[in-house]
């Protein structure tokens, strides 16, 4: 007799789902930040400058400077439940919990710092988990992000006797869940505006210009997601580059130039959107939020918005799980 796959005869092992995002302090205090960047910056994928060059400078300089400084910002966006980009990625975690029947466990780990991903898939394989679906929450692909958040975990399966079978989330950068919940968002927050935009703002994060010419699809990808977001919506979008880091080119436009140049140029009411961002952080309430609303009314300009990250709301959670879903083919039966 041959049972078809998914017969509800044959037995399914627990699956879980991990969702990984790029970490942050533990608190918004300069020994918690310092401890945060000195392992973010240590990363090979995120610095590629030889160890020998790079580390006297990141211990020398970075360490003892730019800590301080992170933690005053981080302080202008801590919530009471803790770090946004924390609070967020487990309010995504908390709200798919049940999205893919009894026999899957979502959970959420931090490439840097807290919870670990080491720490989560020990507890998803005390929980049972046969397989495991690693999930980086990045839209776009950049080996800095993406590639570095499998690695550990691969780091941490190295260690294990028994590992659990493992699949990984793709990029989603064109794709159409993705696309149209971004449409639904900006939309709906630009009809909650007390104004209407001359421009909108799309706004990446940036990374060295030499890992383009080196192969990674980031950039190209960031391009393919505000081209289809700007056809979807039928208006046009800036896309620019924000959070330089370092003395070496980025990827440009920068964004806080361009807020400058648009005010300017006349255009004295902007909207931004951080679409490569899953949730909501540092790099979008301080530097974006904050910091560009200022630099663009001192260049000029009279009304400036800020549109939130898909986050834990309705939409994002349902692109989420539908994303989710397509990878768990074949592995679980879905509700
Ligand atoms: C979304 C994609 C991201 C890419 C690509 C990326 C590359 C990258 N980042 C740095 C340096 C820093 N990034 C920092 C914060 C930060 N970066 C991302 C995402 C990407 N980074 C997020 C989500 C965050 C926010 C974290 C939070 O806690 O909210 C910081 C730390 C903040 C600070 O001290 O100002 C640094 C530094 C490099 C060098 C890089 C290279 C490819
Ligand atoms: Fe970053
Ligand atoms: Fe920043």
């Amino acid at each position: 007799m041959n049972l078809p796959a998914d017969h509800p005869s044959i037995p399914r092992p627990k699956v879980g789902v991990l969702l990984m995002n790029l970490g942050t302090p533990d608190g918004p205090d300069a020994r918690s930040v310092r401890r945060y960047l000195g392992e973010f910056l240590s990363d090979r994928r995120v610095v590629e400058i030889p160890p020998i060059a790079w580390q006297p400078i990141l211990r020398g300089i970075i360490l003892n400077t730019r800590p301080k400084k992170s933690a005053h910002a981080y302080g202008q966006v801590w919530r009471e439940d803790g770090s946004p980009l924390a609070a967020i990625t487990r309010a995504q975690a908390v709200a798919l919990e049940g999205a893919f029947g009894p026999d899957v466990l979502v959970d959420w780990a931090m490439r840097y710092g807290n919870p670990s991903i080491a720490s989560r898939l020990d507890a998803m394989k005390a929980a049972g988990c046969e397989r495991i679906l690693l999930a980086p929450l990045y839209p776009q692909y950049c080996a800095a992000t993406t590639a570095t958040a499998n690695d550990k975990a691969w780091a941490h399966l190295a260690t294990l006797r028994w590992q659990p079978a493992i699949r990984t989330l793709p990029p989603y950068h064109d794709d159409p869940r993705y696309i149209a919940a971004l449409k639904d968002s900006v939309e709906t927050s630009l009809a909650e505006l007390p104004f209407v935009p001359d421009a909108i703002v799309a706004s990446f994060h940036g990374m060295p210009k030499r890992t383009l010419e080196l192969g990674d699809p980031y950039h190209c990808h960031c391009q393919k997601t505000a081209r289809l977001l700007s056809e979807a919506m039928g208006r046009e979008l800036v896309v620019a580059f924000q959070s330089r880091f370092g003395p070496a080119k980025w990827l440009g436009p920068a964004t806080d130039e361009t807020l400058v140049d648009l005010a300017r140029s006349g255009r004295r009411k902007v909207a931004i959107v951080a679409p490569g961002f899953s949730a909501d952080c540092l790099e979008t309430l301080e530097e974006l939020a904050i910091r560009g609303r200022e630099s663009f009314l001192e260049a000029g300009g009279t009304d400036f918005a800020y549109l939130p990250c898909l986050n834990d709301e309705p939409g994002g959670v349902a692109m989420l799980r539908g994303i989710i879903a397509t990878e768990l083919e074949g592995w679980v039966r879905l509700p």
